[in-house]
This record gives structure tokens, C-alpha cells and sequence, in this order.
């Protein structure tokens, strides 16, 4: 198939949508014209990007969770609790993975099963199955704006119902969903079905509703360098503003290295704004999302707890517009409500005690993010580069090349080349770039990083670290130090 970086015209995009809204039978309830309107009832301050344009004005960080249950009453109960005793500043519905891999029949069983034992036998809502009215239902009992988080190669019909439904605010993209989430997906098949969830949200902002995206940025979460994941935020970004698109928040999942944390954050919000004002998209809003540690979890939650506070603490000092909180329950599975809210808790502790601090004017954070930028622009240009100007084919054809290479993907898409492995202070560093384009001093900095390491555990630099570093974590450590 071909793919250009071009917004979908009204044509195609009706074409298509029809065969869309067949997909499964709650399609036929979703009325463009009945949405916006509905859409426009929705009060300002239950719109996710109001909230968050309210935030980076005043430079704070909101705390947000993930949570999801397959019977919609329980899940009305746990958003409920997850505002107020959680004190959630802004609350997701998580799509349960049935409904991402497009099995709607196992979806429909697993509803049917949780209503006959009374338990929840999906692992988050089954928005789809639900449709537009039950949806309505969910996010007009809330208090708080509510966002759709799942991991959906193909979402379109799922965007049909959730904006419909009365979410303001989607997670996702053709890469971001893609790479992490599936095996066999082509990129071209998922950046198309994402142009057209792109481009269902920018004919809704063309009739007067904005909609908050937000690409998801952690990708795999396991040792994925900052520059690499920053790299596929600002495509998704470019490629979802193409499609008229105005609200963007764009993610990165906690690494571990404060330094290099902040410095992620600070580099990935200034990288989204200078490309998005060199394609002339300078009315796209910005702000960004930390996730809390992406990484493996102690079981022991009182240490948990510390997991938590620090990402937090990193996504505070790093002034990220919301951070993605975490539950001591993340070890064993889907949390309950209490243990959610304690996540919560905690986070805005830390929120509120370090809201008047920032590490962004570092001399260190910002010779870190120095050299994320320019990782940054080595990748960026040759996307541009392969692609002769259109991000859509170049980010199809570097992949193909290694150029976009994203550290332990399942997809057969991905060319696993580039291999990252930590410094002797935990920061993401590239033990083997693979195709990754970076310059011959930029290479040198890695390998002078990678070195110090080697020099204090007297060992050679070596694949060896990779694995120590998967395991460290594990283990309660950042740096896969030699037995
Ligand atoms: C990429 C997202 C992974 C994270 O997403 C959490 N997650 C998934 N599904 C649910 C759910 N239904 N309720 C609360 N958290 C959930 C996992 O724990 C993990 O941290």
C-alpha cells in the first residue's frame, strides 16, 4: 500500500469510514453530527485539554491513572473512587486487550462471563463492545476528564465510539501502537489506520470540538534510549498534526537516570515544538507526559511506593505537564481501587511538595539534553532524508533501514540491531548503534560513557552489560553490576 504524509481527503475518509462503522454492530450508533454536538455539551472543565492547557500555563504536574473493568457500573465505581479518594487530576478508561487485537466476539464473551460471576474477566473496558450510549454513561458520571489508554494497532472503529462516547482525549499512534504492541502489523497498514483516527479527530476540531492526542512514549520500556523514543513521539506528533490535529501531548516512559529523565523531557518538548513550527503547525498545543517506571515491579509494595515516589519526583523536577502513575500492585496484576488510589496518593504528595522546583536549568540537564537533540536530529534528518520531505514514508523506509530501531520489540518489523546498555550512573546509553545515523561524535560520546563503566567493574564493554541491565531491576537495581 501507498502511504503519504497528507491529509486523508474528505472522500477517501468517508469511503472508508463506511466499511469502518460495519467493523461490529455498536458502529451503526455513531452519528458524526449527533457527536459534535454531544461532544459540545461537554463542560470546559471536563475537557482533557483544557486541563492540560491550564497545567502548562501554571507549571504544574498532573497525576493520572490507568484503570479499566470489563462491567461499566464497577467502572463508573472505580473512576469515581479514583477522583476523589484517589484524587486523580485526570482519569483513563484502559481498553481491554481483546478489544485492541479486534476480537469483539471474546470481548462480547468475556462481558458476558464478568455478568454472570459478578467479577471482571477482561483485563480493562470493553469500550467497543459497549458502544456510544454505555460510553456516555462512563464519562458523564465523572467529575474529571477522561481519556482512553489502550495499545490498538488498528483503533479506528474503537475512535468512533470513544469520541462519540464522549471521551476528549486518545492515546495512541501507527508507530507507538505498532512496534511494542504487535508481531505482524505493517508500519504502512498502522500509520494508515492511525491517519485515519488522526483525521476523524481533526474533522471533529474543524466542526468546533478539540480532541487531546497523545502518542504513546514509552514504546517497549525496557532500556529504550531517550533520542529513539523522543523520535517517534515527534513523528506521531507531525504526522497527527498533518491530519488536523490541534492537541498533542507527547510521552516518555522513566528510565532511571534523574539527570537524563529531565533532561528527555525538556529535550522532547522543545524537538515536538521546533518541527511541528517547521511543517507551519504553530497552533498544535503542546504539553508532555511522564510515565512512571515502565519497568519491572518489586512485589514488596512498601517498596513499590519508593518506585512510585521517585518517577513522581522525576516527573515533577522535569516539569512535565501530567505523570502516568503506577500501583503497588503492579507486580501482580490489574490493581484493586485502593491500591490504585495509594499510587495516586503518593504521587501527589510529591507532586505538591516539589512543585516550586525544577531541574531543568541544570548545567547537566541541559548538556544531556544537548545530546538528545542531536541524536535527535541525526534520526529526524534521515527520516526526512528517506522519505525526500514525507515523514510517513520516511519513518516505512527507516525501519527498514535500522535508522528507527526500538530496543526489544516483538515487531518482525523492527530490525533489533541498536543495543543499549547503561553508564556507570544508569543513564540509557548505545553499546552498538545497529543503523541508527549517529554522528562520529556523538558515537564517541557513547562509547566514552560505556567505557568509565567498564573501567570501574573492571570488565570490557560487552553484551554481558545488556544482560545484567534487563536483569538488574529485578534484582532492585538500575546498573547490572558483574557478579
Ligand atoms: C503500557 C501500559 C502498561 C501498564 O498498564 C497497566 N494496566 C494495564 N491494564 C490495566 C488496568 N485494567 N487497570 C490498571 N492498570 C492497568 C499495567 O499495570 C502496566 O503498568
Amino acid at each position: 500500500m501507498e502511504i503519504k504524509n497528507q491529509k486523508l481527503s474528505n472522500d477517501d475518509f468517508f469511503a472508508e469510514r463506511k466499511e469502518v462503522l460495519q467493523q461490529w454492530p455498536t458502529g451503526k450508533d455513531v452519528d458524526f453530527d449527533e457527536a459534535v454536538a454531544y461532544q459540545k455539551s461537554i463542560p470546559a472543565k471536563k475537557r482533557f485539554g483544557v486541563k492540560l492547557e491550564q497545567a502548562v500555563k501554571d507549571g504544574t504536574t498532573l497525576i493520572q491513572p490507568r484503570a479499566g473493568v470489563a462491567l461499566y457500573k464497577e467502572h463508573i465505581e472505580l473512576l469515581k473512587y479514583l477522583e476523589d479518594e484517589g484524587e486523580a487530576d485526570l482519569l483513563p478508561t484502559t481498553i481491554d486487550s481483546y478489544t485492541r487485537l479486534n476480537r469483539y466476539k471474546e470481548a462480547q464473551v468475556g462481558i458476558d462471563k464478568s455478568f454472570e460471576t459478578g467479577r471482571s474477566m477482561l483485563n480493562g473496558f470493553p469500550a467497543l463492545n459497549y458502544g456510544v450510549h454505555i460510553c456516555r454513561e462512563v464519562t458523564s458520571a465523572l467529575k474529571s476528564p477522561v481519556q482512553v489508554r489502550h495499545g490498538t494497532p488498528d483503533a479506528r472503529l474503537l475512535t468512533e465510539i470513544s469520541i462519540a462516547g464522549g471521551f476528549t482525549s486518545y492515546e495512541g499512534g501507527g508507530i507507538s501502537y505498532n512496534i511494542p504492541y504487535s508481531k505482524n502489523f505493517s508500519i504502512e497498514h498502522t500509520i494508515a489506520h492511525w491517519q485515519y483516527t488522526d483525521r476523524l479527530i481533526g474533522l471533529y476540531e474543524e466542526a468546533g470540538v478539540s480532541i487531546n492526542r497523545e502518542p504513546f512514549g514509552p514504546l517497549t520500556g525496557t532500556l529504550v534510549p531517550p533520542c529513539i523514543s523522543n523520535a517517534v513521539a515527534v513523528i506521531e506528533a507531525v504526522l497527527a498534526a498533518t491530519q488536523g490535529v490541534k492537541d498533542v501531548t507527547v510521552g516518555y516512559g522513566q528510565c532511571g537516570n534523574l539527570i537524563q529523565d529531565v533532561a528527555a523531557i525538556r529535550s522532547l518538548e522543545s524537538m515536538t515544538r521546533k518541527y511541528l513550527d517547521q511543517f507551519s503547525f504553530t497552533d498544535v498545543r503542546i504539553s508532555t507526559v511522564f510515565h512512571q517506571w515502565m519497568g519491572g515491579f518489586p512485589q514488596d509494595e512498601s517498596k513499590s511506593f519508593g518506585v512510585i515516589s521517585w518517577g513522581a519526583a522525576a516527573a515533577v523536577l522535569a516539569k512535565a505537564t501530567k505523570v502516568i502513575v503506577k500501583t503497588p500492585h503492579e507486580a501482580v496484576g490489574i490493581p484493586t481501587k485502593e491500591a490504585n488510589a495509594a499510587g495516586l496518593k503518593a504521587s501527589k504528595q510529591l507532586a505538591s511538595m516539589l512543585q516550586q522546583q525544577s531541574f531543568c536549568d541544570m548545567p547537566a540537564v541541559i548538556a544531556e539534553a544537548e545530546i538528545i537533540m542531536a541524536e535527535m536530529t541525526c534520526i529526524l534528518n534521515k527520516v526526512e532524508e528517506l522519505g525526500k520531505g514525507d515523514w510517513a514514508k520516511g519513518t516505512v523506509l527507516a525501519f527498514e533501514a535500522g535508522v528507527l530501531d526500538i530496543p526489544f520489540a516483538p515487531s518482525k518489523y523492527n530490525a533489533g540491531k541498536m543495543m543499549p546498555a547503561r553508564d556507570n550512573n544508569g543513564a540509557i546509553r548505545i553499546l552498538s548503534c545497529g543503523n541508527i545515523p549517529l554522528s562520529n561524535e556523538l558515537v564517541l560520546f557513547h562509547k566514552q560513557k560505556l567505557d568509565e563503566r567498564a573501567a570501574y567493574e573492571n570488565r570490557a564493554v560487552s553484551f554481558q552489560m545488556v544482560v545484567d541491565d534487563v536483569y538488574a531491576i529485578g534484582k532492585g537495581f538500575l546498573v547490572g553490576r558483574p557478579n
